[in-house]
């Protein structure tokens, strides 16, 4: 219990930790950001249930105000911007990249946490991101995705990076991915 407390913290901090690297914002309002990959390894490395948790804690301190996301920016007008709806997709992205990395666990680490953090740290993700965008944008869907598609090849990449960083710290640390106590 106390453990799983201390890694949904140290994960929440690790998602802060990335908005440290700078973000570079597209005109339509969305920075690319390197925060995505810290929630893809949430679901990685702690798994489904601890990974959306870990999430959800990092957006309960951008809603109470901590500038913590990429640009020092937090509070509850972020809710209300262009990004919404990639923030509110954080938590089911991780969750699901989680449920997929678990379901697969057996399998080669790499490929499957690179896979697993593909479709939920990307088409999860942007199903969420695209929505939100279009709303507050006054766009159309296809509108919308259009301006999304600019995430792609980076967060494949992340996707990439999220998949050889969990297997190295499985080979390191076997214990600490997808471990329950
Ligand atoms: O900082 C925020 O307000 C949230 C930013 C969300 C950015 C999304 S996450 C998926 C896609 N990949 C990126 O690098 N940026 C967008």
């Amino acid at each position: 219990m106390e453990r799983n407390i201390a890694l949904i913290a140290l994960f929440a901090a690790l998602i802060a930790a990335l908005g440290l690297i700078p973000k570079v914002t597209l005109g339509f309002g969305v920075p690319i950001t390197a925060q995505s990959l810290g929630v893809m390894l949430c679901g990685t490395v702690l798994g489904a249930r601890r990974g959306a948790l870990a999430v959800l804690l990092f957006l309960l301190l951008v809603a109470m105000g901590l500038p913590l996301l990429a640009g020092g920016r937090g509070g509850l007008g972020v809710f209300a911007s262009p990004t919404m709806g990639f923030l509110v997709g954080f938590p089911i992205a991780a969750f699901v990249t989680g449920l997929i990395t678990e379901r697969w666990r057996n399998a080669p680490l790499t490929l499957v946490a690179g896979i697993a953090s593909a479709l939920g740290g990307i088409v999860v993700l942007y199903a969420f991101g695209t929505a939100g965008l279009a709303l507050m944008l006054e766009k159309s869907l296809p509108e919308a995705a259009m301006l999304v598609a600019a995430f792609i090849p980076g967060d494949i990449l992340k996707a990439a990076i999220a998949g050889m960083l969990t297997s190295a710290l499985a080979r390191a640390r076997p214990a600490a991915v997808l471990s329950r106590s």
